[in-house]
């Protein structure tokens, strides 16, 4: 296999033109790329990146999210500072823009997309732009354009100049016909929110065009994410985060979902780890396109108590949101990521009791440094 493996890098390399960066084939490839938006049916484009040498130039979108400011933090520590560009439609917070390159993005004006990457010669775009759950029901037509009509736009573009794209899926495209305990990577996507529906449609979209047209898509779907130092953008599985929060500042917290309602999270270092893990897999270890990835499986009860073994006078009290509860009850209670395991060695480092000890360490040297100033 290692040999093998080496041979066609040898190969690749010897097949490789300097600044091209195509993707070697035995069969002659374009070089440069044409979007689907302009091509005739026949295309046959394959997408490439960069030479193994250097370092991939990668476009964070939606970046000053919960999880955009961590990725870039992680990537810029891999490939250089200056290779990482976080873009939003949001004003970043001072430290965020002076970490290293900031843009203005809205993935929703193509040609705005199209100067960022050919301007700044982007290699992989990480996509991150997206209305989560809550957020989503609560403006359909507003998720319906960033979540579907934003992703059409990163397709064509990615596709256009052959980039390595990421998309994340989520729990949520799956939905209350399909397995929940657990839930293997193929099975019933009848997703019945406006999220949901709109990362079932990312997920066919970026597989179709990598059978199609060559785009070297991957997708991973994560669990519900938690972390320190970001807050969440609107989920269903935020009330994960804020019981921290509100562990350190007040010592009770209002639950929004039931006790018993178990859904797979992870700690914020293990899904970006997987994210970078994927982006940089060989293409030949990829049996599929989109995984799911996993950590850990609780319930708000489970977690209280583990958060009572740091803060033991901690109450928890349960103002049930029906809208929010309606979403968890459709989603996944455990999540099977055996693929992802077996194909390109995906393991996660935290459980809950690591991820419980880890975030009070955080919050409370956090909170101790804001009492002294
Ligand atoms: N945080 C989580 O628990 C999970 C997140 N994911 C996915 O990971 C990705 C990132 O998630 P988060 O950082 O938590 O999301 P978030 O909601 O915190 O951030 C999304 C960002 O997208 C930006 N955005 C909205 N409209 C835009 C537009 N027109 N153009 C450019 N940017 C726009 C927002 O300003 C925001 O900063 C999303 O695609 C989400 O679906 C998947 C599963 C779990
Ligand atoms: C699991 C997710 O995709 C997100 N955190 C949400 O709750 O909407």
């Amino acid at each position: 296999m290692t040999v093998i493996r080496n041979l066609s890098r040898a190969i690749s390399q010897v097949l490789q033109s300097p600044g091209c960066g195509c993707q070697t084939s035995i069969v002659p490839v374009r070089c440069i790329g044409v979007s689907p938006r302009q091509v005739t049916s026949d295309a046959n484009f394959h997408s490439v990146s960069f030479s193994e040498t250097d370092h991939p130039r990668v476009l964070i979108t939606g970046g000053l999210g919960q999880l955009g400011v961590g990725l870039a933090k992680l990537l810029r520590k891999r490939f250089g500072k200056n290779n990482v560009i976080l873009s939003d439609i949001r004003k970043p917070a001072d430290n965020v823009f002076y970490s290293g390159p900031f843009i203005y993005s809205d993935i929703l004006d193509y040609k705005n997309l199209r100067e960022i990457v050919v301007n700044n010669r982007i290699t992989w775009l990480i996509h991150y732009s997206a209305l989560l759950s809550a957020v989503g029901e609560a403006n359909v037509p507003l998720a319906r354009a960033v979540n579907i009509t934003g992703l059409h736009n990163i397709l064509d573009i990615a596709a256009e100049h052959s980039l390595r794209l990421f998309v994340p899926s989520t729990i949520g495209a799956f939905g209350p016909t399909s397995p929940r305990n657990p839930t293997p990577d193929l099975c019933i996507q009848r997703p019945r929110t406006i999220y949901g529906v709109s990362k079932v449609h990312a997920e066919l979209m970026g597989e179709y065009y990598h059978y199609r047209y060559g785009l070297d898509f991957r997708c991973l779907r994560y669990p519900g994410i938690i972390s320190a130092d970001s807050q969440p953008g609107g989920g269903t599985t935020d009330y994960a985060v804020q019981v921290f929060h509100d562990a350190i500042k007040t010592g009770k917290f209002q639950c929004n979902l039931k006790p018993d309602t178990r859904l797979p999270m992870m700690y914020i270092d293990d899904c970006l780890k997987a994210t970078l893990e994927v982006m940089e897999a060989p293409a030949e270890l990829l049996t599929m396109r989109t995984y799911n990835i996993n950590a850990m499986s609780f319930t708000p009860e489970e977690l209280v108590q583990e958060v009572q073994k740091h803060v033991p006078e901690f109450e928890v009290t349960y103002n049930v949101d029906p809208v929010r509860q309606a979403i968890a009850d459709s989603w996944p209670m455990n999540f099977d990521d055996n693929n992802a395991r077996k194909d390109w060695g995906w393991k996660h480092d935290y459980d809950l009791p690591e991820l419980v000890t880890t975030m009070f360490n955080f919050l409370g040297s956090e909170s101790r440094i804001a009492q002294a100033n």
